[in-house]
């Protein structure tokens, strides 16, 4: 017994070819019993079985894939509908709860929390960049050495070429449709405008969408089109672990060099961060790029090619479809709603600002302004939820308790619905509510979300709302708009409005005017 014979080492190969055969032939069967043995814990055993939700949430992470793409993408939709039938905390994976209650949101998003369990990142071709480090201790350090380059002082730097993309704009809105009476799919549009100022915020070039009127090589085109994709691995995360075991698929992974697909990105930036490492890294530029290539780690070695790029390839995603579907939500409820139209021109009109594009400084001390822009953000931030890892010892949620490790996830769109905080018009785009005095503003904005909350909350914000600030100004100073119906001479395609975790949106069609007394070529590119 125990001693190693050919004897023994026979009869152990034997009995290995046993098991094997017998796995095979009953492999079904073993792996019902195992899937159905996993259910079982699921639904009746697991940590958080006393939680509502839908059976399948329970016991599956592809019951929240099923959510993404039913209905045309609709996943807010689905969501919202869960709450009501389920209540404030849905169970809609196996291990996180959906919560649609914002006097939780210091809870989840408090300031030392994890992100919860996310996509290999690596998987997805790239490396740990701030928004997607997982562990507090590495989303400090990270944040720490690039924070300085979204400080309000450094955004001001880049306010003159911010002025130069919306005079852009203006100018291609003004000469190709309103003075040719052309209709304008203005999502197409805000979509340029957002991701030229991203990239001229990133690099202090922009890669000229507006200029052009259309999707420069398909960058955005391919973004889209892979994440649906990218939303399943999010959410089936062993099935990213898996395909990470097949051989060659990192090959197949999105890269820079690549021609098609998000490496078309990847390439893009590459080139412009060689380019600028040749050039020396002028002082002159202000951008986050120049920023990155001086940042230090704690022992003062700089940032990597690899890291730099990975800073920068984020921003890209992170900061353009995001502040173009905010524009579209707030231009669309403008040419919607002629009063609020009538009372944001009369505030523009009457203050004594810069034309045709008003400084940031001007334009933050405009009430009305502000609040029609508060309200774009509460209705237009994202849709899809922002998961947290929670951490232990776990917390008391609606009577139940939530141990550490879990995941917790809050949804800005689903919150923005809440008639308990915005009352019985919480789905309406009402200004107003934020002009009913210091108390109830002051009040509103302890749920605020559209930025998310805690340390992680967006880098990009004074970014965003200069750029949101500055292209509405010269909007509906320069023009006023129309939306115009399905049927009408010159819409081309009907609208439609995907939520695949940023929102994507085509089809919003305006007819622009430009506004008595505004001067033709107002809007000159130098
Ligand atoms: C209206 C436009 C924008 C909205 C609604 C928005 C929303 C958000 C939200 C909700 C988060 C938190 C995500 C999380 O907690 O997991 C975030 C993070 C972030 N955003 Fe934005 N964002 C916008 C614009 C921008 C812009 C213009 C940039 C950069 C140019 C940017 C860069 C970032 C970065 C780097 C982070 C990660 C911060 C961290 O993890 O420390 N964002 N954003």
């Amino acid at each position: 017994m125990g001693i190693l014979t050919p004897e023994n080492l026979r009869e152990a190969g034997n009995f290995a070819l046993l098991a094997l055969s017998f796995l095979k032939s009953n492999f079904l069967y073993i792996l019902t019993a195992l899937l159905l043995t996993r259910a079982i814990y699921r639904r009746y055993f697991h940590p958080l079985s006393a939680f509502p939700g839908p059976f399948w949430g329970s016991i599956t992470h592809w019951y929240s894939v099923y959510l993404f793409f039913a209905g045309g993408y609709k996943m807010h939709l689905h969501e919202l509908e869960l709450h009501k039938r389920y209540g404030p905390v849905v169970r809609l994976k196996p291990d996180m709860l959906l919560i649609a209650s914002a006097s939780y949101l210091d809870t989840v998003f408090h300031l030392k929390c994890d992100k919860a369990a996310f996509i290999d990142i690596e998987i997805a071709g790239f490396g740990d960049a701030v928004i997607t480090a997982r562990s507090h201790a590495s989303h400090v350090r990270l944040r720490k050495r690039i924070a300085s380059a979204y400080s309000m002082t450094n955004i001001r730097r880049m306010e003159t070429s911010v002025d130069a993309i919306v005079v852009s704009l203006l100018h291609q809105l003004n000469t190709r449709f309103a003075a040719q009476k052309k209709a304008c799919d203005f999502a197409l549009w805000a979509q340029y405008f957002a991701y030229d100022v991203v990239t001229d915020v990133a690099f202090g070039r922009a890669v000229g969408f507006v200029e052009a009127g259309k999707d420069v090589a398909g960058l955005v085109g391919n973004f889209h089109r892979n994440l649906p994709v990218g939303n399943i691995l999010v959410r089936v995360r062993w099935l990213a672990q898996l395909l990470a075991m097949v051989p060659g698929l990192r090959w197949a992974m999105p890269k820079s060099g690549d021609e098609v697909g998000v490496g078309v990105m990847m390439t893009y930036r590459d080139g412009l961060i060689r380019e600028r490492i040749r050039e020396g890294n002028p002082e002159k530029k202000p951008d986050l790029l120049h920023h990155f290539l001086n940042a230090k780690n704690d022992d003062g070695t700089p940032m990597t090619f690899r890291e730099i790029g990975d800073e920068c390839y984020l921003i890209m995603v992170a900061g353009s479809d995001t502040t173009s579907a905010v524009l579209r939500l707030l231009t669309r409820n403008l040419y919607s709603n002629p009063a609020i139209m009538a009372k944001l021109y009369a505030e523009l009109s009457s203050a004594r600002l810069s034309r045709p594009v008003p400084t940031f400084d001007q334009l933050v001390k405009l009430p009305y302004l502000q609040a029609v822009l508060s309200e774009a953000l509460r209705l237009g931030s994202l849709g899809m939820y922002i998961p947290r890892a929670v951490s232990e010892p776990g917390f008391e949620c609606h009577g139940k308790f939530v141990p550490g490790g879990m995941a917790v996830a809050m949804n800005p769109w689903v919150l923005s619905q809440s008639k308990e905080i915005y009352g019985e018009d919480a789905s309406e785009f009402n200004p107003e509510r934020w002009l009913r005095g210091e108390e109830e503003k002051a009040r509103l904005a302890k749920y605020e979300f559209a930025f998310g909350r805690g340390g992680r909350s967006c880098l990009g914000r004074n970014i965003a709302l200069m750029e949101l600030n500055k292209v509405v100004a010269g909007l509906v100073l320069g023009f006023e708009g129309r939306l115009m119906r399905e049927g009408e001479e010159g819409v081309e395609y009907p609208g439609e409005l995907r939520n695949l975790s940023i929102w994507a949106e085509k089809g919003m069609w305006v007819e622009f005017k430009l506004r008595e007394g505004v001067e033709e070529g107002w809007a000159k590119v130098e």
